[in-house]
């Protein structure tokens, strides 16, 4: 199994490399070159399996003979354990045909978890055999940030600088970063949005001179490696309900679209999806392109799902590389047109394939708040948190155009501990953190905040890596 990149310029890499490459010298982002896949025989027999095992079947072919079967099967079982529910991504059934999947049962409270209890594990163990040190550069809108510091702590081959947007994030999502205290991790309130974030990032990994001096990697979706473990809980969800006999569609509440992406990634692989559901808050860049075929970004609105305050969704390029019949050079060119004028088309053609599968939602915040109370009330108690009920709420939307006896699944992303006020305003009731984070307020909180500016983020950067100088504590 070798890796590509959607921009066709960049040296195709081994799995250990594209772990840790993140984004790809060319400024695209690494793909598998071509998908592996399962047959009906094969998905039938992962029904039943405990998560590890299913983890360690659906990613095997992507390692590529890089690590031994073992090794990482140790490395998923211990990811894991991690878990506070046996089954890790439980399903819950609302109604006939309708589902949520629970994935923030992980030890920060998001979907992140899910893929960084694994990448953290399988970064130690690669930079081991290597004897290597690396820079993580990560930007965050609340969740990535907290799983990433989580799954990267206390580990001597990783500093990780985290940036996310100053005041934009939840408390709890703010404090579950900042309160980690341990010396390789770095917490960057950056005056600007999430966008300017993940801008910078990009940045740093396209100077190519500082991607070499601090040995940069990527925790953000940009990573390959995130998302083959995304794509494991879509086999889990499916196969437990009757795939391949039986298909399956997913409501996926939407920013970097990396989640969803994953799911893309798992019906390449054979597994039967019918319908992916894109819901997006009232940044609806999304749910724009598939109505239109046209990508515009606006200003961005905050919203009470703040963690999907995105314009620039850069998982769409993985999907367009597709789009574009895998014509890197071709792909470059319209990323370009978009950088210079924030927007870009795509052909009817080209839109009519992706509206195969793929249809959006936009959720404005009533609704996002009436789907909160809704949801509590008619399963006389259950709490979701915001994100979760732009998903449920883009699925009800969705729905009259479904088959009813196709099992539709939203994903909830977040547990609704992460966005009390919202939830309260909401549901009348605030959700409780649980016992692990029940001291979150208390806990001390160390960032630093810096403007929107390369060169003051490189410099910082710079004078913190522990492996160059001194660290010197911040304030
Ligand atoms: C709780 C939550 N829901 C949904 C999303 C959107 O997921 P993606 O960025 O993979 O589209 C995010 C952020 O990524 C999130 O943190
Ligand atoms: N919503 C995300 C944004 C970053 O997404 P990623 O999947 O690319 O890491 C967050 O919570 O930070």
């Amino acid at each position: 199994m070798r890796y590509i990149s959607t921009r066709g310029a960049a040296p195709t890499l081994a799995f250990d490399e594209v772990l840790l490459a993140g984004l790809a010298r060319d400024g695209g982002l690494y793909v598998p070159e071509t998908w592996p896949t399962f047959s009906r025989d094969e998905l039938r027999a992962m029904r039943g399996l405990p998560y590890a095992e299913l983890a360690v079947r659906v990613m095997a072919p992507f390692l590529g003979g890089r690590l031994t079967e073992l090794e990482f099967a140790e490395l998923v079982r211990e990811a894991y354990a991690e878990f506070d529910h046996a089954a890790v991504t439980p399903l819950v059934q609302l109604d006939q045909s309708t589902w949520v999947m629970e994935l923030f049962h992980g030890p920060t409270l998001a979907f992140k978890d899910v893929a960084l209890q694994l990448l953290g594990r399988l970064f130690d163990h690669v930079l081991a055999k290597k004897g290597q040190h690396v820079t993580i550069v990560g930007a965050t809108s609340g969740d990535t940030g907290s799983a990433a510091i989580e799954a990267c702590r206390d580990r001597d081959a990783i500093d990780i600088f985290i940036l996310h947007p100053k005041g934009r994030t939840s408390e709890v999502q703010r404090r579950q970063m900042t309160t980690v205290l341990s010396s390789n991790v770095h917490n960057i309130a950056l005056e600007g949005s999430f966008d300017d974030c993940q801008d910078l990032v990009k940045a740093m990994f396209n100077d190519t001179a500082f991607r070499d001096e601090q040995n940069l990697s990527a925790v953000n979706s940009i990573n390959w490696a995130r998302i083959m473990a995304q794509i494991v809980y879509y086999f889990a969800a499916a196969v437990q309900l009757g795939a391949p006999d039986r298909p399956v569609s997913f409501a996926v509440p939407t920013g970097n679209f990396g989640n969803v992406y994953a799911a893309y990634g798992a019906r390449a692989m054979g597994l039967p999806i019918e319908r992916l559901v894109v819901g997006t808050n009232s940044n609806d860049i999304l749910a724009r392109f598939f109505a239109t075929g046209t990508m515009s970004t606006q200003a961005v609105t905050p919203t009470i799902s703040p963690s999907m305050d995105i314009q620039i969704s850069s998982n769409f390029e993985r999907l367009l590389f597709d789009l574009y019949d895998r014509d890197g050079a071709a792909l470059a060119d319209c990323m370009a047109r978009f950088r210079a004028g924030g927007s870009f088309a795509v052909t009817s053609e080209q839109l009519s394939r992706a509206r195969l599968l793929f249809n959006g939602h936009k959720v404005d915040e009533d609704l996002t708040q009436a789907t909160m109370t809704e949801t509590r009330r008619l399963t006389g108690g259950m709490m979701i948190d915001p994100h979760t009920a732009v998903g449920l709420a883009a699925a009800r939307a969705e729905q009259p155009n479904l088959d009813p006896a196709v099992p539709l699944v939203t994903l909830a992303c977040a547990h609704p501990a992460k966005f009390p006020d919202a939830v309260e305003r909401a549901t009348g009731v605030r959700p409780p953190l649980p016992p692990r984070l029940a001291d979150l307020y208390e806990r001390e909180e160390r960032l630093t905040v810096l403007p929107n500016d390369l060169k003051t983020v490189q410099s910082f950067v710079r004078s913190q890596v522990r492996r160059t100088i001194v660290r010197q504590g911040v304030a």
